[in-house]
């Protein structure tokens, strides 16, 4: 099990430049979307053996590639000195990471956190409709950021959802806003809308951890992303 020390040490400063990280975001986020691509061709392509046979010998050149000068471990959080924050890895927000829709959320100043965003073949779960776990992932990230937005940062204690009728794959919306704040905890409330309206709905309470608060005592830092 993780402690908050292991925590720490997935929140790091890694000096990069503005500029740096402008060409990271440049060079990784191509190659996630070819692996999104990529996913969503394995289950549509309809390639015979000798075809799959040479797109996966071009896959394992790739990995080959890939694997020449690379990290181990999950991505954590990345912060420069100006305040830059990367959470790449992300199930749901990771510029580098192909599972991720990704959600590109919007924050307006008052308060409200959305975003369009696209579910491929490779979220369904009931014939042609998005599976129930994948719009958790959505609103728990979105939830979660609401409360981060409005200045309270926290772990998913509770997620509520909803589902109201089923959520077509393709083109959606999701819009969030704080309740409140209470203590430790931020209670927020956000809907997954499709084409038909609303789909999902969820509420969620998002809890400073005990080593947050304790960094916040010691520290006065507000906390992490
Ligand atoms: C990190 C930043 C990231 C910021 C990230 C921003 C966006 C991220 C979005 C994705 C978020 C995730 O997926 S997070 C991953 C999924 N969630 C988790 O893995 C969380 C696992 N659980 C935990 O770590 C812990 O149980 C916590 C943090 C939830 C609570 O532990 P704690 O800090 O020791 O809490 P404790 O002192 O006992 O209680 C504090 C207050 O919260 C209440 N409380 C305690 N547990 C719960 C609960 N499950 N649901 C409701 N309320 C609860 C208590 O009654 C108390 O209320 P009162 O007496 O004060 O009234």
């Amino acid at each position: 099990m993780m402690d908050s020390l292991d925590t720490f040490r997935l929140y790091v400063n890694d000096g990069l430049s503005d500029e740096e990280i402008a060409a990271q975001a440049a060079r990784y986020q191509p190659l996630a979307q070819d692996l999104r691509d990529l996913i969503v061709l394995s289950i549509q392509s309809r390639g015979g053996d000798d075809d799959i046979l040479a797109a996966r010998k071009h896959l394992s050149d790739a990995k080959s590639i890939l694997e020449r000068d690379r990290e181990t471990g999950p991505y954590g959080t990345r912060f420069n000195d100006s305040g830059t924050f990367r959470t790449w890895g992300n199930a749901a927000i990771g510029l580098r990471n192909p599972i991720a829709p990704p959600l590109d959320l919007q924050f307006e100043d008052d308060g409200r956190v959305w975003a369009d965003f696209h579910l491929h073949a490779g979220y369904e779960g009931p014939a042609g409709f998005a599976h129930g776990g994948v719009s958790a992932l959505v609103l728990d990230q979105l939830l979660g950021d609401t409360a981060r937005h409005a200045g309270a940062p926290g772990m998913t204690g509770t997620l509520t959802v909803k589902y109201r009728q089923p959520t077509p794959l393709g083109d959606l919306r999701c819009e969030a806003l704080l309740d409140r704040i209470e203590g430790a905890k931020a209670f927020a409330m956000g809907t997954i809308s499709g084409p038909d309206g609303v789909c999902v709905e969820a509420e969620g309470v998002f809890i400073a951890p005990k080593w947050m608060r304790e960094q916040r005592e010691h520290t006065g830092v507000q906390g992490v992303q």
